[in-house]
Formats: structure tokens, C-alpha cells, sequence
């Protein structure tokens, strides 16, 4: 790249004046003398523009470069042998100063001005649209041609190219992901769509090219990332993603399933109040205790039910699972895992949080020269409706296995069992 624009260089040695072949610069005419200066010095200011790390376009960071492929082990590994972490060939190996960087299979990083990690990535907080839907007016308007995605709102820088998403936070529905997502946000080296695209479920017959006008712009070396919560429990997501890039990086937060359905229940609440209440919903037969798992509120928390699925696609190594509940209790240690898995720097740490006493979770600090406190809308952290102790006893009966056989798929216990009760 740094050929295309660079000055071509003299011919001849960098340095020395390309005099003609058995021409002693003693013998030559004034006007050739002036010319073999002239070159000289052209010669020199090349050099120079070299060792200063020219060559590259201007407003672009140096040493611009694509995203490698991901180095993955290609079949999911035993039950209870992995640790959901990156494989030894995409772990991060830890710097000098302490921050893990990215080893192979990272990718490499752009790092911007921090004015520009501001106005490029602030205000999503409250202003996105934070259900899991997203209406197809936004859509359309997101995917219109000339539009700029949703990077970053209206302040998206204008430059860089709008690339197909190198990682996506697939689900879970209710589990945390507007919070991952805002989070990961923060980082200078994510881009993200604020909406939700549902490419891989309700949008696939629009096309790549569709989807690829729905993100956001990016610099070589940026990560273009976004979220749609339905793909974990979308049958055909894992292979059109596949079929998209194999090296796609999958993030999905999952949370208590019990806790997931009541808050799914909230949500469909607050939208149809006349809806029967969750104890009616969640069984086919009370009497008998016969859950109804075909309702999407229970069918959603069979994680490794879905998690099969992906198997069938994705290597274990490739997909990082974030507790919900740490992801509230922990910020700053769920945003390190991801950040590694990433294969980024660690930027986003506790410097960047705060509990919010009013909200009742962790906000985002606001950013120096912003006014906006960032702390998800009104949507997020929901007060759930009391639900029978019963009901929620037997719904935990019910997910036990399944959770266990999660656990045993991810090797990773998110110790669901063990919590007292539910919110
Ligand atoms: N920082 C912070 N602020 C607010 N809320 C937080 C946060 N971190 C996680 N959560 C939990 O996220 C739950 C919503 O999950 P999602 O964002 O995945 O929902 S959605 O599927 O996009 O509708 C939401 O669920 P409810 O509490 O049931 O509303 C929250 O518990």
C-alpha cells in the first residue's frame, strides 16, 4: 500500500545521484550538474520521507492491515476439556506493561486519537433503540444506500470502509447483550451497529451487500461487530454465518435461564399487559408440573439445546460465552475476557465503570468531554413481576440437566444452581 502513493524513487541506489553509465559528474555541462542536484536532493528528501514512515495515506494510521484469519482448532473439544477461553493459537500472550496482546489469530489494532474514540462511539447508551427488536424503518434507513451504518450515531467519523462484521454477540435474549455490546463499544478498536440488523434471521434474502451497508465504517485493523440476540435460537444462523466467514468470533451472554424467562416475560408484559400471567404461560399441565418448553420464554434458557447447533459449525474455541450475572457484578472482568478473546488490548477496565445506585447497575463513566451520562434507558433492568416460589422451583427442576450439560459442553460452571433466588 505504502507503493501507491509514495513518490517513486530515482532509479539507481537511494542516496546517490544517478549519473549516466561512464559520465564523471566533472565533465558534464552546468545544465546537467543542475539536474544531477535537483535529483540529489529528491534522492535525499525520499530518503528521508522513508525513515519518517511516509508512504502511507494520508489521515490513515500507519501499518493499516486486514484482520488474519482465525487459527482455530477445527472440532468442538470433549465435554469438560475446554474452557470456553481461546485456543492456545488465539490466546493472548500478556505484554510487558501488563495488557494482554494479541498472538495469533489476534487481530491487529488500529489505535485512534482518544478525542476521536468519543465522538465516534459515545451517546449509544440512550439513545439506541434497546429492545431486541429493531423496526424495519430503522432497518431500511440503516441499510438505504449512502447510509453510514450505526457506528456512532450522526458523529461517525465519514471515513474508513464498511466491512461484513468479524464478530458478532449472537444471544441470549434478555442475557446482558445491549450491556456487552455498549461496553465493548467503548473500545477504539470496536465499531459497532447500534441496532439490531436480524441479517442472519429475518434479513437474509437482502443480501451481504445489505448487510455490509448496515455497519458502520471502519479502519484496517478496526473490528466491525454487532448484535442480534435471536441468532442463538435461529436453526439456520450458524451455517449462513458460517458461509459468511468461518473465522467469524461468536459471543453469547447467557444468564440464569429462570432469571432470562421472567425478564423475557417482563418485556412482553410491559408491550401486552393483557397477556396471562407467567405461571399460566410457563406450563402445558400445572397439576402434572409439565413445563411448557415449546413457549419461547423456557425454549430460549435450553442453552445447550441451541449451543448443538452452533457445534455443528463453530469450534468451542471460537465461541466466548459471558455470564450475565458477572457481566453486572464484574464489568470490568466479563470486558477483559472478551477484550482477550478479541484478541484486543485491554482498554476497557474498571476505570470505566461505576454503579449506579439509582439504576441499580453498572453505567459506563461518561466520557470526558461528553454530558451524557451513560447508563442503559429505561428498558434495561426492568422490575420483574413477583412470580410463585413454586413456579420458579420447579422451572429450576426443569433446567437442571440442561444447565449441567451446558456447563459440561462449555466447561465453564455459571453456577446457576447454586443462586438463592431468583430476582
Ligand atoms: N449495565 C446494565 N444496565 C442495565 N441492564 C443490564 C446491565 N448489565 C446487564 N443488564 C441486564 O441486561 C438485561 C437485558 O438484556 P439484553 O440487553 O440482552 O436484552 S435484549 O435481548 O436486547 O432485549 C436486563 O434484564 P432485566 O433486568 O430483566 O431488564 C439487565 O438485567
Amino acid at each position: 500500500r505504502g507503493s501507491e502513493l509514495s513518490p517513486a524513487p530515482p532509479a539507481g541506489p537511494p542516496g546517490r545521484c544517478p549519473a549516466p553509465p561512464g559520465a564523471a559528474l566533472g565533465g558534464v555541462p552546468p545544465a546537467r550538474k543542475l539536474l544531477c542536484m535537483c535529483s540529489l536532493s529528491l534522492c535525499l528528501t525520499y530518503l528521508c520521507y522513508s525513515l519518517m514512515g511516509g508512504g502511507h495515506r494520508p489521515g490513515r494510521p500507519a501499518l493499516p492491515r486486514r484482520p488474519p484469519r482465525h487459527r482455530g482448532p477445527r472440532g468442538p473439544a470433549p465435554p469438560g476439556s475446554g474452557s470456553g477461553a481461546p485456543a492456545p493459537s488465539a490466546a493472548p500472550t500478556r505484554a510487558s506493561n501488563g495488557s494482554r496482546e494479541g498472538a495469533a489469530g489476534a487481530w491487529p489494532r488500529t489505535p485512534l486519537a482518544p478525542g476521536e474514540v468519543i465522538t465516534a462511539q459515545s451517546g449509544a447508551f440512550e439513545r439506541d433503540p434497546q429492545e431486541s427488536s429493531t423496526t424495519d424503518e430503522e432497518l431500511s434507513r440503516a441499510g438505504s444506500p449512502g447510509s453510514r451504518g450505526g457506528g456512532g450515531g450522526s458523529t461517525t467519523p465519514d471515513y474508513g470502509e464498511k466491512r461484513l462484521p468479524q464478530a458478532l454477540i449472537i444471544g441470549v435474549k434478555k442475557g446482558g447483550t445491549r450491556a456487552l455490546l455498549e461496553a465493548i463499544r467503548a473500545h477504539p478498536d470496536v465499531r459497532a451497529v447500534g441496532t439490531e440488523p436480524h441479517f442472519f434471521d429475518r434479513n437474509y434474502e437482502k443480501g451481504l451487500e445489505w448487510y455490509r451497508n448496515v455497519m458502520p465504517k471502519t479502519l484496517d485493523g478496526q473490528i466491525t461487530m454487532e448484535k442480534t440476540p435471536s441468532y442463538f435460537v435461529t436453526n439456520e444462523a450458524p451455517r449462513r454465518i458460517h458461509s459468511m466467514a468461518k473465522d467469524t468470533k461468536l459471543i453469547v451472554v447467557v444468564r440464569n435461564p429462570v432469571t432470562r424467562a421472567i425478564s423475557d416475560y417482563t418485556q412482553t408484559l410491559s408491550k401486552k399487559p393483557e397477556i396471562p400471567t407467567f405461571e399460566v404461560l410457563a406450563f402445558k399441565n400445572r397439576t402434572l408440573g409439565l413445563i411448557d418448553a415449546s413457549w419461547s420464554a423456557i425454549r430460549i434458557g435450553i442453552y445447550a439445546l441451541h449451543l448443538e447447533n452452533w457445534l455443528q459449525y463453530f469450534p468451542l474455541s471460537q465461541i466466548l460465552f459471558v455470564s450475565g450475572e458477572r457481566l453486572i457484578t464484574d464489568p470490568a472482568g466479563e470486558m477483559a475476557k472478551v477484550q482477550d478473546f478479541l484478541g484486543l488490548k485491554r482498554i476497557v477496565t474498571e476505570k470505566h465503570f461505576y454503579f449506579n445506585k439509582t439504576k441499580g447497575f453498572p453505567c459506563l463513566k461518561k466520557p470526558e468531554d461528553s454530558s451524557a451520562p451513560r447508563c442503559l434507558g429505561k428498558s434495561k433492568g426492568r422490575t420483574h413481576p413477583k412470580i410463585d416460589p413454586d413456579v420458579i422451583h420447579r422451572l429450576r427442576k426443569f433446567y437442571k440437566p440442561f444447565n449441567v450439560m451446558f456447563y459440561q459442553m462449555t466447561g465453564q460452571d455459571f453456577q446457576w444452581e447454586q443462586e438463592e433466588s431468583d430476582k
